[in-house]
């Protein structure tokens, strides 16, 4: 059993505040895209699958309520794609939300150039949102199994695996499964990992409040540590792998995830630990030929400054809070893992554009 972060009953949309995790456990109704926007902007929703699945329910949810006020299938589309459009400005960095929703988008000029009633054709715009929710464990299972099965089959069947992870990947970042915690839930399920270790990471904290708590709520074999001890810890200890979520992959392999995550990267490749990252194909952005045009979401300076709401910088000292940072494709040497297969950076483009 894992947690759930998102929850859609009756028509009704809530999402966990993880403002609040580990030591609050909040529920929040989102009854419209403002409220949606608002919770995504803030990080009270958080993680790229995350993003897209409750922008596209706070739409579903709104359609709930105001759908009495459109005229027309037309009124109707025009106002789901001015929604769309609002919703991908609440995170500039995730691509999840913009290609779920020009998804979304898709469907519903279809469904308007249908001879489908106007409220048939609500309903269906509702239903695709909602199937997000569904869909997104089963993607996530089945990239968890594959990426399972390729990093086992370079190891010993009596080797158990220790991993490295940073920042939230899991149930709290997804629908309910996780992506790169995804893949550690599959080899737990399967007797197979031997420990994980994740970073706090700062200055958000998704390590120490989010993988943390996940980790420990299903009894997985953890420690924290913070950012700054990796070297440390793959000089000392043995680590298998390395295992990240992604929150936009170029076509060449080149991914934007977590800050941190770029100097796990170099310090993995100088201790020769290979590194995977985990993603939805709904994270790859074909139309980008590398990471230098991945928009790097710049964050609050009081989110560096603060833990909360108390202050641990000096005042009056400036800070540089960039949320993201791009790992070139030549260091994910153990792979990009999704549902459509792990591949190697530099076959990315070919083998998911003819569809494997
Ligand atoms: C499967 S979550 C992907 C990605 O999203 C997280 O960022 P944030 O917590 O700012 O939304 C992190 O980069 C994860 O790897």
């Amino acid at each position: 059993m894992t947690l759930e972060a998102i929850k859609w009953k009756d028509g009704k949309l809530q999402i966990l505040d993880q403002l609040l995790l580990p030591l609050e456990c909040k529920f929040i109704d989102i009854d419209n895209t403002k409220e949606g926007w608002e919770v995504i902007n803030k990080m009270q929703v958080r993680g790229a699958p995350a993003i897209a699945i409750v922008g596209c329910l706070s739409l579903a949810a709104e359609l709930q309520t105001c759908f009495p006020k459109f005229a027309s299938k037309s009124e109707l589309h025009k106002f789901i794609k001015e929604k769309i459009i609002y919703l991908i400005s609440a995170r500039p960095t995730a691509v999840n939300m913009k290609i779920s929703g020009e998804d979304l988008i898709m469907n519903s000029r279809k469904l308007l150039d249908s001879e489908i009633s106007l409220l048939d054709y609500k309903e269906k715009v509702i239903g695709l949102c909602v199937q997000m929710l569904e869909s997104d464990v089963t993607t996530n299972k089945t990239l968890s199994k594959f990426g399972c099965d390729f990093l086992l089959k370079e190891l010993p069947d009596d080797n158990n695996v220790t991993v490295l992870t940073h920042c939230n990947t899991g149930s709290l970042a997804t629908a309910g499964y996780g992506t790169a915690l995804g893949m550690i839930r599959t080899l737990h399920s399967r007797n197979r990992l031997g420990h994980v270790y994740c970073t706090e990471t700062r200055p958000y904290n998704q390590g120490a409040r989010l993988t943390a708590y996940e980790l420990v709520f299903e009894k997985m074999p953890a420690t924290l540590i913070c950012d700054d001890m990796v070297g440390a810890l793959m000089k000392i200890r043995k680590v298998n792998a390395v295992i990240v979520g992604s929150d936009r992959i170029a076509r060449n392999g080149d991914t934007a995830n977590k800050i941190g995550t770029y100097q796990l990267a170099v310090l993995a490749k100088h201790h020769n630990v290979p590194f995977y990252v985990c993603a939805p194909t709904t994270s790859i952005d074909m139309s980008l030929k590398n990471g230098s045009d991945i928009p790097i979401e710049e964050r609050p300076e009081n989110e560096l400054s603060h833990i909360g709401k108390q202050r641990i910088a000096a005042p009056g000292i400036k800070c540089w809070n960039p949320a993201f940072d791009v790992t070139p494709a030549e260091l994910i040497s153990g792979g990009i893992v999704t549902e459509k297969g792990v591949f190697a950076p530099d076959e990315l483009f070919s083998k998911l554009s003819v569809g494997i």
